[in-house]
């Protein structure tokens, strides 16, 4: 029973890796695969199927594209959901490129992208902006956009209204926004015109000065037990999902089972439905501060800033460009251009 409970699990991880990769190592025919069990997986024809029907079909959805459907099932099989966050076309690629299931368009984006200090002063527009260029790069993953700080607050038709900008020129295909019970009514207005919604508790940057800071969230007795009652006034306002944000991981776990619809944690431990990070700081390329909840699966920041000394050194020295970078003329062609500028001596050889 547990052994073909674990299979069934492996059925589905390697149906979604295939599914979703574009150039799924797991499927080719001697890739070592990391259970030696499974193996047999790999040739099932259905898998087949899905690794040679991974293609963009001629501008039209691709066949295998995330939607809400797709991510209740992944909750009901015990999948963990994957998110990130991406902030122009070369980031929304690469999240398309690695299966990733829900790709952010995060308000994260001001500090990371734009230098602002916080998340305060990005602009609705700033965020159809950026959500323009992730959504030519990402066309499997679920697209969300985060409402930005001044966009919602006023009243649920100033939300609906915003929502309805992300999706219409954003490419949205559904919103997020912070903040707990008192959201209800503008979560039910934004999702009674059929856009998804989803929430966002715990650490709710946009309220930083409110809470003092960037500091973990519920962590008393009483304060959990008003996220549990925020999460679940979100649940009941018709979210899809909800983003617990540092808090003791404890509390997410017990808030997870408490809610159908998926959680997803960034700073929340395992016990969430799914887990989300900001792209930059995965990839080790931000460094104003590093959250506890971050794991950097790079260095790029540092081997970016390696790349461009080393270039620019290579320049100095005129060791760029090389023979192999370089366009010629045939050499008649060059001596008629040079008899035609009347430019009798060749010109020195290159250093
Ligand atoms: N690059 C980036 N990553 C993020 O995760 C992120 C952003 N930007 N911008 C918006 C918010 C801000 N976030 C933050 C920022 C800092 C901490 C932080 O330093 N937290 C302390 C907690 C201290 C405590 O309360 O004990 C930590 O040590 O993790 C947490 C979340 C999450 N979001
Ligand atoms: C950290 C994630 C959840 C976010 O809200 C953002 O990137 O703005």
């Amino acid at each position: 029973m547990a052994c073909s409970t674990r299979v069934g699990a492996w059925t589905t991880r390697l149906l979604r890796v295939g599914l979703f990769a574009e150039e799924s190592v797991l499927f080719s025919n001697n890739a070592p695969l990391r259970r030696g069990h499974c193996r047999c997986l790999t040739t099932s024809r259905r898998t087949q199927q899905a690794v040679e029907s991974n293609k963009y079909g001629g501008g039209g959805a691709p066949i295998n594209k995330v939607t809400l459907p797709t991510l209740r099932r992944l909750k009901q099989d015990k999948m963990p959901i994957t998110m990130v966050t991406a902030v122009d076309y070369p980031s929304g690629v690469a999240v398309d490129r690695a299966g990733i299931d829900v790709c952010l368009v995060g308000d994260s984006l001001a500090m990371v992208a734009l230098g602002y200090e916080d998340t305060s002063q990005v602009t609705l527009d700033d965020m159809i902006h950026h959500s323009k260029a992730v959504k030519r790069g990402c066309r499997r993953a679920f697209m969300v956009t985060d409402m930005p700080f001044g966009s919602y607050e006023v009243s649920p038709q100033q939300a609906v209204q915003s929502a309805i900008r992300l999706v219409k020129e954003g490419g949205a295909e559904a919103v997020k926004l912070e903040g707990g019970a008192e959201m209800a009514e503008t979560i039910k207005a934004i999702t009674r015109v059929g856009i998804p919604v989803l929430g966002h508790v715990g650490l709710t940057p946009q309220r930083k000065a409110g809470l003092g800071g960037y500091r973990v969230q519920g962590t008393t007795g009483e304060k959990a037990v008003q996220l549990l009652q925020d999460t679940l006034a979100l649940e009941e306002a018709g979210c899809f999902a909800v983003v617990l944000e540092a808090v003791p991981s404890l509390v997410a776990h017990v808030i997870s089972k408490q809610v159908d619809i998926p959680t997803i944690g960034i700073g929340a431990g395992p016990g969430t439905s799914g887990q989300v990070l900001v792209m930059n700081d995965l990839l080790g390329i931000f460094d104003r501060f590093s959250p506890k909840f971050c794991k950097r699966y790079a260095e790029l920041g540092q081997i970016t800033q390696h790349a461009l000394s080393e270039y620019a050194a290579e320049v100095r020295q005129g060791l760029f460009p090389a023979q192999e970078h370089q366009y010629t003329i045939k050499p008649l062609e060059y001596q008629r251009f040079l008899e035609l500028i009347g430019q009798e001596e060749p010109l020195e050889a290159y250093a």
